[in-house]
């Protein structure tokens, strides 16, 4: 209530107490309107007060709401990252799975499983459109020596370090992968074998100008290799291909290592 309207009040209630006044004729009608002035003042203030209580309780829940809302939305962000993060995880575990699948752990080239396929699909291709397709069977002369005086796990560096040096020194759509042990297979498309022969002839200059960081009486340990070529018949099996490869290779570690022998067919 403001000061304006308490003082008016009270002066009204001044002239209704005043005995002087009790007489006049407008004393009543004055006296019901002020009661009736004073109930609806409460009957507002009531309103007002039960305003202000559900005004209160709205802002109450709005604010619980609001708190709830983010909370909820944290949740979620929280959540999505998480699905991300496991996404991100679930993609690298089958890479690495596929990887696995196809690579050869030590060295990170084909294993035997790739190179079968990538020759399967190859050799059709070849045969279809009467492409040349070459193979070069790659073993490392006395590789046993090396593990013998050096260790197995220099042993292992070696063979990485061989690895590496094959691969870097073919040309793109080459494959070199690891047959096994210290055998590679070359699997060289478009080639033919007068061709084939050139390209493992620098191989071999490569593998044996590699600095293998071993030392046998001071003198830098380094490696040869015998090399076993076949060019691929358009009427035969790729295996048959790969046989022949290797009974070249055998017959040039046979001649005495550290060359190159080709299976004509
Ligand atoms: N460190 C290491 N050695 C391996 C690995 N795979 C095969 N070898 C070794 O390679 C050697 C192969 O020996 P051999 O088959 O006798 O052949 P070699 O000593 O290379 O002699 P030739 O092939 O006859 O010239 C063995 O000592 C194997 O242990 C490998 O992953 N890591």
């Amino acid at each position: 209530m403001s000061t304006r309207e308490r003082a008016l009040l009270e002066e009204v209630a001044a002239l209704l107490e005043a005995p002087a006044h009790r007489d006049h004729p407008l004393h009543a009608a004055l006296e019901r309107l002020y009661h009736h002035h004073l109930e609806q003042r409460d009957r507002l203030e009531r309103m007002i007060n039960i305003a202000d209580g559900f005004q209160q309780s709205a802002q109450q829940d709005l604010h619980a709401t609001r708190h709830q809302l983010e909370r909820q939305r944290r949740r979620q962000r929280k959540l999505s990252r998480i699905a991300d993060r496991f996404q991100d995880l679930l993609h690298e575990r089958n890479q690495e799975l596929a990887d696995a699948s196809t690579q050869d752990p030590l060295t990170g080239l084909a294993n035997r499983r790739c190179l079968d396929d990538h020759l399967a699909s190859l050799a059709a291709g070849a045969a279809r459109h009467g492409r040349p397709l070459s193979l070069a069977m790659i073993d490392i002369d006395h590789f046993k020596v090396i593990n013998d005086r050096h260790g197995h796990v220099a042993g292992d560096r070696a063979l990485v370090a061989l690895a590496e040096s094959l691969r870097d020194g073919l040309r793109e759509g080459d494959l070199c992968g690891r047959w096994g042990g210290e055998e590679f297979l070359l699997v060289l498309p478009e080639t033919r074998l007068d061709q084939a022969k050139v390209l493992v002839a620098r191989l071999g200059d490569r593998l044996r100008a590699l600095d293998l960081a071993l030392e046998d009486q001071g003198r830098p340990t380094s490696v040869t290799a015998s090399i076993g070529l076949a060019e691929y018949r358009p009427d035969e099996d790729y295996r048959a291909t790969i046989h022949r490869a290797d009974q070249a290779l055998l017959a040039a570690k046979r001649e005495g290592r550290d060359r190159t022998r080709c299976d004509a067919g």
